[in-house]
């Protein structure tokens, strides 16, 4: 039997996978109306983006979690994790963001330390998503796949339009065939080479993806679609604070906590 050691013709092994999440918490949450960054809001008395560390370090892939912190608000950020109850086999690393949801990833990726083969991109933005939705992606990497995103069908019909930038009606172009559309959620998850290659290649030119698959989508690679989950919503506007304090007191009420 040959040992652990290189193999003669195949070279050494591949390196053990290890899975590390990047929450991009840096954003100032407009659409929410004014107040604290929406990261830092909270929902039944516990800031946003402590809820979602606690759903990644939740997954038993997950060994280390990097947040992406508001630009000058890393240290209160590090406080702030500092003074409430993380699960202690997670490392959690705070470090400044960006003016952009990708800019913030890509600064959260360059903190990756060398071991990291797996990583989950999630929004804090999505507190409560479900522990069974981070491991179904955790694991489809795991598996091979070079990127993993989490969707649900559409319950609207979605037309495309023509914007208007003068204040007149918008018009209809088409209706896309809804059967074939999904809303898709985070985390989103890649091999790590795969997701780095990705953002390098879009920085040069600037041009934004409204989330991190699109960027891989790029490089011609495929992405794998595993089943989303509706409480893995985005918090953006301010009904969906409603929705979210409801789903906190519904795990209250159903599971006790
Ligand atoms: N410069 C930015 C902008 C956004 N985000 C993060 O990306 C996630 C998804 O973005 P979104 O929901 O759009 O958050 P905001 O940009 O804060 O919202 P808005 O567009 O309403 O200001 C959020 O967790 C947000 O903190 C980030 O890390 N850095
Ligand atoms: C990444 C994302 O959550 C996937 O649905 C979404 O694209 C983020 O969009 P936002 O406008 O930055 O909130």
């Amino acid at each position: 039997m040959p040992g652990p050691g290189p193999h003669p013709e195949t070279g050494p092994p591949p390196p053990p996978p290890r899975t590390a999440a990047v929450i991009p918490a840096a954003g100032r949450g407009v659409r929410l109306g004014p107040g604290a960054p929406k990261a830092l809001r909270t929902l039944n008395g516990t800031p946003m983006l402590v809820h979602a560390v606690r759903a990644m370090a939740r997954s038993r892939a997950v060994s280390l979690v990097v947040v992406v912190a508001p630009p000058d608000g890393a240290a209160e950020v590090r406080t702030l994790l500092d003074d409430h109850a993380l699960p202690s086999t997670t490392e959690v690393a705070v470090v400044p963001g960006g003016s952009t949801r990708q800019e913030s990833v890509s600064l959260g990726l360059a903190a990756l330390p060398a071991d990291i083969t797996d990583v989950l991109v999630h929004d804090a933005a999505r507190p409560l998503v479900p522990a069974e939705t981070v491991d179904a992606v955790a694991a489809a990497v795991r598996g091979g796949a070079p990127a993993v995103v989490p969707a649900l069908p559409l319950a609207d019909t979605v037309k495309e339009v023509d914007p208007r930038t003068d204040g007149g009606p918008e018009t209809v172009l088409g209706t896309p065939e809804r059967a074939r559309l999904r809303a898709v959620q985070t985390p989103q998850g890649f091999n790590r080479e795969t997701l780095a290659r990705a953002h390098e290649k879009a920085a040069p030119e600037g041009e934004g993806a409204t989330d991190d698959a699109g960027l891989v989508e790029r490089l011609g690679l495929p992405v794998v679609v595993v089943p989303g989950h509706e409480e893995a919503f985005k918090v953006t506007r301010p009904l969906d604070l409603v929705l979210a304090e409801a789903v906190l007191a519904r795990r209250r009420a159903t599971d006790g906590f």
